[in-house]
């Protein structure tokens, strides 16, 4: 579905790229035991700006509305009130400027790797030459190069991301969606991707909306944290993250560290000291 222009447009600077207004969105629950509708709402007057080429990730505890919010970016999901913007104008379906990233990969398995990638191209009638060349420059870019006959059982985990990651990237969104794309592989793998996924946002100047449950990834990719609180889903803080760039080996500094404990007192609504965050050895990568 196309999106349309609209009257109402908020005020913005020529920074912004998304922006989203007085987003509510509720869902009619019905009672098991007494068959009674009741209404349940899942997000409560979010406010968000995304800045042009910007890296904003979202963390907050489960069911809080992460996903929900990234649908709605994404034009798959309407919000019950309120308006989501794309470079002025109001979103009001899924396309191509938008690019999505999900966890579990979403390839298809009837697909090789190039043919995955070459998907949205495919879609967008880009002639077969032109879609081979571009499938190639990508299925490098994420370091697969070799891999490009093979068909997505062929792959790990790690392998099927950077797949899934080519993909979108590959038919040119100017926004790049990714909801916990890397929660499926283990932590080595994790890790890499995550470095890869930051070269390459240096490299394309994408702007990447990016929902995790982990602390250290949030910290790690941001320019800006986002922290939600849930029942009902709000904004609670949103974190710059001053950290310099490239970010190798920055996990170990004084300044993470203090970033970690920041947020995780946001989301745990309540203050722990240093000493018990430095006791709780689970606390660096663990789910919020
Ligand atoms: N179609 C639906 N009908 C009713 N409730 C729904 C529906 N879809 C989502 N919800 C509820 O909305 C809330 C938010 O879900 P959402 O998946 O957006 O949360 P999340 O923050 O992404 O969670 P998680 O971190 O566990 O993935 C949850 O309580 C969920 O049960």
């Amino acid at each position: 579905m196309a999106d349309s222009t609209n009257d109402a447009v908020p005020a913005s600077s020529e920074y912004d790229k998304i922006i989203a207004v007085n987003i509510n969105r509720i869902y009619k629950v019905r009672q098991h035991d007494t068959e009674e509708l009741t209404e349940f709402q899942v997000l409560k007057n979010v406010n968000l700006t995304v800045k042009k080429e910007e890296f904003l990730v979202i963390v907050g505890p489960s069911g809080c509305g992460k996903s929900t919010f990234l649908d709605m970016v994404a034009g798959l999901a309407q919000p019950t009130s309120g308006e989501i913007y794309m470079d002025k104008k109001l979103i009001t379906g899924p396309a191509l400027d938008r690019g999505i990233v999900l966890q579990g990969y979403a390839l298809f398995p009837w697909r090789s790797v190039r043919k995955n990638v070459e998907f949205g191209l495919e879609i967008k009638n880009v002639p077969k030459k032109e879609r081979a060349e571009i499938s190639q420059r990508f299925i490098d870019l994420v370091n697969l190069n070799g891999f490009e006959d093979r068909y997505p059982h062929e792959l790990s985990g790690g392998m099927k991301q950077r797949v899934a990651i080519a993909r979108a990237l590959a038919y040119d969104p100017e926004v790049l969606l990714m909801d916990e794309p890397f929660a499926a592989v283990d932590a080595q793998t994790r890790e890499v991707l995550q470095g890869e996924l930051l070269r390459i946002w240096e490299k394309t100047k994408k702007t990447i909306v990016f929902v995790t449950h982990s602390i250290d990834e949030a910290i790690f990719l941001a320019d800006r944290v986002v922290v939600m609180a849930s029942n009902p889903g709000t904004i609670k803080d949103i974190i710059q993250i001053e950290l310099p760039r490239p970010r190798d080996g920055i996990r170990a500094s004084t300044e993470f560290g203090k970033l970690r404990q920041e947020i995780w007192q946001l989301l745990q609504g309540q203050h722990i000291s240093t000493e018990e965050l430095q006791t709780n050895e689970n606390l660096h990568n663990e789910a919020v």
